[in-house]
């Protein structure tokens, strides 16, 4: 069994590896290596919509994307879908992090949330998509090496460190594994997801 996924990101491509054990993950650079697609919505549903829809187009198969990011509540919201764009485009995890902790800087409030939309695009279907969400709060510096993009400033609710955790670790309780579970209990969906070749002839 093989899935697609439309991103480019190596560290969500491991999470959905670690969460899918059963499943080839396909990121969608090994099939299509230029793919790019243009995030113009203001929405992570708007936006992974847009990549799932583009990819399955391109490939003619089911493909899933994810459009995630952190919100957190004394930036309203903010870098929400801006979370990649955050320090600029082109930006590094690390510029993004120090531009969070330093928008942070003396603010006591520190809740927030990782977001994680997928969308799972079928050829000839309309799109469906899942959300998920991890709750918590960031720190006052960042703490582990494990995880990518905000994950050494996020402490869960439940006092996790996302960047001192296995990846099988976040893998249990992180905002893409409560989409991915969705996902799965949209069982007709899933399974059309699940019963196609990936592209591996492609
Ligand atoms: O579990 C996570 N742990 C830490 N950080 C995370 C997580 N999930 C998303 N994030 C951050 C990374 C990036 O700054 C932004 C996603 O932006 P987003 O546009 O969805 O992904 P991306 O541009 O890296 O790859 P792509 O669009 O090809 O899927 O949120
Ligand atoms: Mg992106």
């Amino acid at each position: 069994m093989k899935i697609v996924i439309a991103t480019g990101n190596k560290g969500k491509i491991r999470d959905f590896k670690t969460i899918f054990s059963d499943v080839e993950v396909i990121g969608i650079k090994e099939l299509l290596p230029d793919f790019e697609v243009e995030e113009t919505e203001d929405t992570f549903e708007g936006n992974a919509v847009l990549k799932a829809e583009s990819a399955s187009k391109a490939l003619g198969l089911p493909v899933i994307s994810d459009d995630s990011g952190l919100c957190v509540d004394a930036l309203d919201g903010a870098p929400g879908v801006y979370s990649a764009r955050y320090a600029g485009l082109g930006a590094s995890d690390e510029d993004n992090n120090r531009k969070l902790l330093a928008a942070l800087t003396d603010v006591e409030n520190r809740s927030a949330r990782f977001v994680c939309v997928i969308a799972l695009a079928i050829p000839g279907r309309d799109t469906r998509s899942y959300v998920g969400q991890l709750h918590g709060e960031i720190l006052e510096s960042s703490a582990g090496e494990g995880g990518f993009g905000y994950d050494p400033l996020f402490k869960t609710l439940q006092g996790e460190h996302l960047g001192m955790i296995s990846t099988e670790q976040k893998g249990e309780i992180s905002h893409r594994r409560k989409a991915l579970e969705k996902l799965k209990h949209d069982a007709s969906a899933f399974e059309i997801l699940l019963n196609h070749d990936g592209g591996a002839d492609k």
